[in-house]
């Protein structure tokens, strides 16, 4: 096996190779993990995503989602998470596992990735989140904006696509932290799980 297509550091289970860069930096040592989680809403083309308006990844685009309390699991966290910031509840099915490792950290982040199909309730923006639809598609019919990338956490691109094909993955993503407070990826590997 060449040295991408073997997965890095901390993640154990059978994968199969999907893509991965940043080869030429060593992984970040391994720090004590927490819990995170990640929750989406993909409906054919469309994903709901919302704007992050305080707090870590302030300014971007992501899923809705935070820290797993000591007293729940982590499904419960991530449907009490979407209902808070975007004021959905939704069937929510577990898809995926994103490391993410921020250098100079002191802690790797261990995010459970969810999505759904269908949600209820009528979509709320809250103190956190702006919830907004995007396409997926290239060509979209309905006039939603494509999924602002340039707005997101760097790697997402990686998995994004696998959540509408409901294909579950595992991925690991190490970041340094630039002078300014940006962001920038370092190195970063996602396999699909074997099934
Ligand atoms: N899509 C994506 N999400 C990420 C990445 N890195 C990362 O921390 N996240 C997510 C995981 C969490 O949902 C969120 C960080 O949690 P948070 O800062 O919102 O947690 P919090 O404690 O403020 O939230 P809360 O429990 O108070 O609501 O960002 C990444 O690379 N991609």
């Amino acid at each position: 096996m060449s040295d991408d297509q073997k997965p890095p550091p901390g993640l154990d289970e059978k994968l199969s190779y999907h893509t991965s860069g940043g080869l030429e930096v060593e992984w970040l040592p391994p720090l004590p993990i927490k819990y995170y989680t990640v929750a989406h809403i993909v409906q054919n083309d469309k994903i709901l995503l919302g704007y992050k308006k305080r707090g870590f990844g302030q300014g971007k685009y992501n899923g809705f989602g935070g820290k797993v309390e000591p007293n729940e699991s982590s499904l419960q966290a991530a449907i009490r998470e979407l209902e808070e910031e975007a004021g959905i509840k939704a069937p929510l099915k577990h898809i995926g596992v994103l490391l993410f490792i921020v250098n100079g950290a002191d802690k790797t982040f261990h995010i459970d990735i969810y999505y759904a199909e269908e949600f209820e309730g009528t979509i709320t923006e809250s103190d956190e989140m702006k919830p907004e639809w995007f396409s997926l598609s290239t060509n979209d019919k309905d006039g939603l904006p494509p999924v602002p990338w340039d707005k997101m956490w760097d790697t997402d691109h990686c998995w994004i696509p696998l959540l509408r094909e409901g294909k579950p993955f595992r991925g690991r993503a190490d970041f340094d932290k630039g002078e300014s407070g940006v962001f920038i990826p370092r190195r970063w590997w996602y396999g699909l799980l074997d099934e």
